[in-house]
């Protein structure tokens, strides 16, 4: 299971935003384990607290957060002991190895040894190498990395908040990695006290997971650190649970309060997107679509066009849908591919085939997403090179899901999956963003295959409409074809 689903699940189950760091660190230890000895007793006694707050734990928190230099300091008894650690934790709780790794030479040898070998679900890494530095993180679709873009460290602010304030080098951070890799495998780590910083970094990059670090001074505000940090679905957001407490010797009741706090100010958030007022300003429907936000952010770069448009097929309709504009918005992108995600985790296949052109970087991103590989029927065969009708490697048997984005006469879709079976391919499932409807998935069904849609145009016009976004005249068009 990759990072992202593993932390949704613990979140879920445990109905957690709380992380807990793992310190092995003597000068923390609680009082009531004193006094440690020599350096093997120490380990022991460090042990013995670390398993004792796993096991009050597991079932609070969504993840857990091991302190690399804690352990390296204890040598080579840090190492066995880090061993330990990651033994004990539920394999379905997130292990997050704060390394802050920074270093470019040892990135690759190291990706292998904390993902490989330790079996750890995510790093934190420091900005500064780039991302030719974070790279050899993000070769294991399943991990993930967190960013440190921002410290609360007092000295720091020479060089985050430099040149200024207002423009500062953190956000520049936080700008630069979005660009690196999706919210799935790439999250922020963030210190500060503030809310004011939280909610400008959570302005930047409202799709990412940020794990918040020292949070806990005095005089700090809970509510509004969370009200800043929060997405709109009131997660998104991971909080540490304070250090003080894990050395309390009714950790688990404290937890649960802590909690109750956080999951109050979350259903309060999400009780207020759903009046609307957060996240879509002019738009508020009673029986809201579960892809009304994706259907209206297609519509606001332009993905719905009305004028006169030949069709593929000759005729004219009143108005073209262009999906292939959604490359050129990696959030829009980003959410079409957790769409048709969704659909495919229930379907039996061994490659992802993409119509071309337009359906061949969804596919492609599905591939890296789900991990399964790719190939595509070529359009038209060239005339040089190898000449091959389907590009990619394959084993005739196999079953291959066809992907495209919109069905219209479902030509493509079929000419596409003919071409798969000529090559001794299996075809049964053809899943598409949007079906024009018209009874194409019938005319499908006819051939033998089955369409999947994630939206019927009919869906999309209808929201459009409800949201003010299309006129009556342009929702009647969509009836007039
Ligand atoms: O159901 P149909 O009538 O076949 O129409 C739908 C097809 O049309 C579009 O591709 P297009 O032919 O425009 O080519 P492109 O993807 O290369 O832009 C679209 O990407 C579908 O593949
Ligand atoms: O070829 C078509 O008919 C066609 C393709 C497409 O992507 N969108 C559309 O509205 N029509």
């Amino acid at each position: 299971m990759n990072f992202f689903d593993k932390l949704n699940g613990a979140i879920a189950r445990n109905q957690s935003l709380l992380f807990v760091g793992l310190d092995p660190n003597v000068e923390m230890l609680p009082s009531r384990y004193y006094p440690p000895g020599d350096i093997d007793s120490i380990t022991n006694i460090l042990w013995d607290w670390l398993q004792v707050i796993i096991s009050q734990t597991a079932d609070q928190v969504c993840a857990y957060k091991p302190t690399l230099g804690f352990y390296q300091a204890l040598g080579i008894h840090g190492l066995e002991l880090l061993q330990l650690t990651l033994a004990a934790i539920p394999a379905d709780i997130p292990i997050i190895l704060d390394a802050k790794h920074s270093d470019i030479n040892t990135s690759t040898i190291f990706a292998k040894t904390v993902f490989e070998q330790w079996q750890v679900d995510a790093i934190t890494v420091s900005p500064y190498a780039g991302q030719d530095h974070v790279a050899p993180f993000l070769v294991y679709p399943d991990k993930a990395v967190f960013v440190l873009c921002r410290t609360s460290n007092p000295a720091a602010i020479a060089l985050q908040e430099y040149p200024t304030t207002e423009s500062p080098l953190y956000l520049q951070v936080v700008k630069e990695a979005k660009n690196w890799a999706t919210p799935e495998q790439l999250g922020l780590e963030v210190g500060t006290t503030s809310p004011e910083v939280l909610a400008r970094i959570r302005e930047v990059a409202p799709e990412r997971v940020i794990l918040a670090r020292s949070i806990w001074s005095e005089g700090s505000n809970l509510s509004n650190i969370l009200t800043a940090g929060l997405n709109v679905n009131g997660d998104g957001l991971l909080i540490p649970v304070p250090q003080d407490m894990l050395g309390s010797d009714n950790l688990s009741e404290q937890i649960q309060s802590l909690n109750q706090e956080i999951n109050q100010t979350r259903n309060k958030i999400i009780e207020d997107a759903s009046t609307c007022s957060v996240w879509l300003p002019n738009v508020c429907l009673v029986n809201q679509h579960p892809y009304l936000d994706l259907i209206l952010q297609l519509y606001d770069i332009g993905c719905i066009m009305f004028g006169e448009f030949v069709q593929a097929s000759g005729a004219t309709f009143p108005y073209y849908i262009d999906l292939r504009k959604i490359i050129s918005n990696p959030q829009i992108f980003h959410q079409i591919l957790n769409a048709y995600a969704d659909v495919l985790k229930d379907l039996k296949f061994d490659r992802i085939a993409g119509i071309p052109y337009g359906s061949l970087p969804t596919a492609t991103g599905l591939s890296l997403r789900l991990n399964r590989p790719m190939i595509f029927p070529r359009k038209e065969v060239k005339a040089h090179g190898s000449r091959r009708v389907i590009e990619g490697n394959f084993e005739p048997g196999e079953t291959v899901v066809v992907v495209d984005d919109i069905l219209i006469s479902g030509k493509s879709a079929m000419e596409g999956a003919e071409k798969l079976k000529s090559a001794g391919l299996k075809v049964n499932d053809i899943v598409v963003f949007m079906d024009h409807e018209q009874g194409v998935k019938d005319r499908l069904r006819a051939n033998g295959y089955r369409a999947i849609a994630i939206l019927t145009i009919s869906e999309i016009t209808q929201t459009l409409y409800e949201a003010g976004r299309i006129n009556e005249e342009q929702y009647r068009a969509f009836d007039e074809v």
